[in-house]
């Protein structure tokens, strides 16, 4: 595959719409992503991982404009405040006007800080996602949902604010380490387990392909998720109702990983051991069989996922973390629970009790 032939899923709401590319070679062929670009201005933010590998690919397609760019330090706790205020007074630096473009090099952390950066400059800015991990590629760069953590939680403020595109260059997979390819899978199992039991038997016949990181396997898995996604989007945005579904296994998998100060489970490790925390609640409110959470257990150990609470967390604390999720209302929980391979509910009023039981058993 070359430059010239990326796979296109188109992200459509209602009159607008932005392309997801997919494909080789993307962020050094510039001719597409630049003609997204409105103004004279660019800002890049990336990570100090990201931006020796891949900001020179990026600047040469920058050529003529007056751009700089900005590195965050790397991992999930430089995902704060204090840090869209450097990205802000970046902006003021260059001069950026209403037209200017945020450019987000990076996996989520750079994504949803840089998306966020743009949602405020100005009331809001252009900007574009150039997704570096898995995890970016199928899932935090598409859907327009920004923001940071505060110390009390995960992306506890942010906006909803949609990329002009979505440049995923697959080429920059070769530098991922293994764990975080690994965590990438576990959001594209989540969207399976959602809403298409055909993606899931898929993912099932080849989890070995997507494993060994074959092309095809993972070019085929990153466009299915991002179409499912897409489709997800474009029926409801700002999460009035359906949206929540992609949730699945967060309310747990935010819990845990904030419980360990992010540094003990990557996202996506959160999400995959939160799916079954969900799963195995959903049992025992007779939602979904135990032959499911053992299908979904095995897609997740063959993948390399963990499945288990880390040692030393605490349920109380787990249940204190899950209350402050943005899904809850009325003072109650509000979880998206499982019925099963390819089908959720979004569920209000999950009584406590319930919620303590299955951590306690998964921490002892
Ligand atoms: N907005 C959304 O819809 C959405 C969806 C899912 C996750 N998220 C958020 O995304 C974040 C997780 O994203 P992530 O898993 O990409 O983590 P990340 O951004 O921390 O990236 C993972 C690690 O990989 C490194 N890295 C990135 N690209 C690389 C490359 N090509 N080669 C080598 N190293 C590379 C990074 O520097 C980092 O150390 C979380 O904050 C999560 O909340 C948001
Ligand atoms: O796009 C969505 O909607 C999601 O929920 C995708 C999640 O995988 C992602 O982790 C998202 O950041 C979670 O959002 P939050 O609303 O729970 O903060
Ligand atoms: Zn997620």
């Amino acid at each position: 595959m070359n430059a010239s032939s990326p796979t296109t899923i188109d992200v459509t709401l209602g009159e607008r719409s932005y392309p997801v590319w997919i494909g080789r070679g993307l962020l050094g062929d510039s001719t597409r992503w630049r003609a997204r670009l409105r103004g004279r201005h660019a800002l890049v933010v990336s990570n100090t991982t990201v931006a020796p590998l891949y900001l020179e690919r990026v600047a040469q397609g920058l050529a003529g404009l007056a751009w700089a760019s900005f590195q965050l330090d790397d991992g999930e706790a430089h995902k704060s405040f204090a840090n869209v205020e450097r990205v802000l007074e970046a902006l003021a630096k260059l001069g950026a006007t209403r037209d200017a473009c945020v450019i987000a090099l990076g996996g989520g952390v750079v994504g949803d800080l840089a998306g966020f950066s743009a949602a405020c400059w100005m009331r809001g800015i252009d900007f574009i996602q150039m997704p570096t991990t898995l995890l970016a590629m199928v899932d935090s760069s598409v859907g327009g949902k920004t923001g940071v953590n505060l110390p009390a939680g995960k992306n506890l403020v942010g906006a909803f604010h949609q990329p002009r595109a979505v440049v995923a260059d697959i080429d920059t997979l070769a530098t991922l380490p293994d764990r975080e390819y690994r965590a990438g899978l576990a959001e594209v199992v989540k969207g399976a387990a959602i809403g298409d039991e055909p993606f899931f038997a898929w993912l099932e016949a080849h989890a070995d392909a997507l494993a060994a990181r074959d092309e095809a396997a993972v070019i085929e898995a990153i466009a299915r998720k991002v179409a499912y996604k897409a489709g997800v989007v474009a029926r409801d945005e700002t999460e009035q109702g359906e949206r929540a579904l992609l949730n699945l296994g967060h309310t747990f998998g935010h819990a845990l990983e904030t419980a360990g100060r992010y540094t003990t489970l990557l996202h996506g490790e959160g999400v995959a051991v939160g799916m079954l925390l969900a799963a195995r609640l959903s049992e025992r409110l007779d939602m979904s069989a135990a032959a499911d959470t053992a299908r979904l257990q095995r897609l997740l150990v063959r993948i390399g996922l963990p499945v288990a609470i880390p040692p030393g967390m605490d349920a109380e604390q787990l249940l204190a973390l899950m209350r402050l999720d943005k899904k809850n209302t009325a003072g109650t929980l509000r979880l998206i629970l499982w019925c099963g391979i390819g089908k959720a509910e979004i569920v209000a009023g999950v009584n406590e009790n319930d919620v303590l039981a299955v951590l306690r058993e998964a921490t002892a």
